[in-house]
């Protein structure tokens, strides 16, 4: 079956927050599926959508995001601009996005993973071992802040909130001494190079769910955009991201959880490494699992399950 093409006349509308990273994003898939069926650039248009997360974060600044809304909360317009045909495809960063999609919607095309690591940032160089005793260290991140803790309990955590740019210019203004930001973003913004930082061995720190890959939305009745995507997609994030989110939903995480996982492929073979702690970081339960890459799902559920094991019934009962 033959499609119609995106043109200049009639572009494909990529819907987008308006990060400086989610406008890299946005570009990189643009870029790719022009590659793809070698379209102008002008056949794709970028369209930046207001959420309501980002309207509240710039009420309240300080303030963690659990306290101020709920899931969704940045993607909730893109996914009804998408519904209703405002956009065609809506780009995101995987691991803000929850487990389930709004009816109507699938989220089943990905692009090839960035690294998933976390980085260390800290103007003064060094590691997380080199702080000394009570040091300030900014971060919005549950599970960061719980993993930090759970290794270092002498060091203090302050909020940071608001994209990379804003984050390090705190860092600049000494509001804390170091941070954490995803490698992926550094590089997809070209900035890794420019800053201080040290990649984290995922065995020191490990990743959240899905860090590093972009998934693409689509209306599920498009089938024009379902083949245009089929041909970005990327197999070997999927068989990854398959592991790491069904460990997600089933301990049923969301982003107020401290939750980590990461998969990775050695030829036919799955390696999933997983870590939920309590929200102070005095505890953490890690394990993880190995198995035929096609059989993530299976291996996610089987380790969560396992994990929840470990933590016994009351574990999750500070989430309310
Ligand atoms: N929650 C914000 C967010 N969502 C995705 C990324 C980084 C890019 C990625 O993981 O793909 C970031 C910023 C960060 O953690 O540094």
């Amino acid at each position: 079956m033959t499609i119609k093409l995106p043109s200049p006349d009639e572009p494909l509308r990529i819907g987008t927050r308006g990060s400086p990273l989610a406008l890299a994003q946005a570009h990189e898939t643009a870029r790719r599926l022009g590659a793809a069926f070698d379209l102008p650039d002008a056949a794709f248009e970028v369209v930046v959508i207001r959420t309501t997360g980002d309207d509240r974060a710039m009420i309240a600044a300080d303030r963690p995001l659990k306290e101020i809304g709920n899931k969704g909360l940045f993607t909730r317009e893109i996914e009804q601009q998408l519904s209703s045909g405002g956009i065609d495809i809506a780009v995101h960063s995987m691991k803000d996005m929850p487990t389930v999609q709004p009816e109507g919607l699938v989220l089943d095309c990905y692009l090839p993973r960035e690294d998933p690591r976390d980085a260390f940032i800290s103007p003064g160089g060094g590691a997380i071992t080199d702080l000394a005793h009570g040091t300030v260290v900014g971060t919005s991140s549950l599970r960061r802040k719980a993993q930090l803790l759970n290794r270092r309990p002498d060091l203090t955590v302050v909020e940071f909130r608001g994209n990379v740019q804003t984050r390090l210019k705190k860092l600049q203004d000494g509001v804390a001494a170091a941070t954490f930001l995803a490698m992926a973003g550094l590089r997809r913004m070209n900035m890794d190079g420019t800053i201080p930082m040290t990649a984290i061995d995922p065995n020191d720190m490990l990743p959240a769910v899905a860090q590093g890959a972009i998934g693409i939305e689509r209306r599920m009745d498009d089938d024009r955009t379902a083949q245009m995507l089929a041909a970005i997609h990327d197999g070997d994030t999927d068989l990854r991201l398959s592991a790491e989110r069904s460990f997600l939903a089933t301990l049923d995480g969301s982003c107020e959880t401290p939750i980590a996982g990461l998969a990775e492929l050695d030829g036919d073979s799955l390696r999933l490494r997983g870590e939920i702690l309590s929200p102070d970081g005095a505890e953490s339960f890690a394990g993880e699992i190995s198995g035929a890459a096609s059989d993530g799902a299976a291996l996610g559920r089987q380790l969560a399950t396992e994990l929840l094991g470990k933590a016994g019934d009351d574990f999750f009962a500070w989430k309310g």
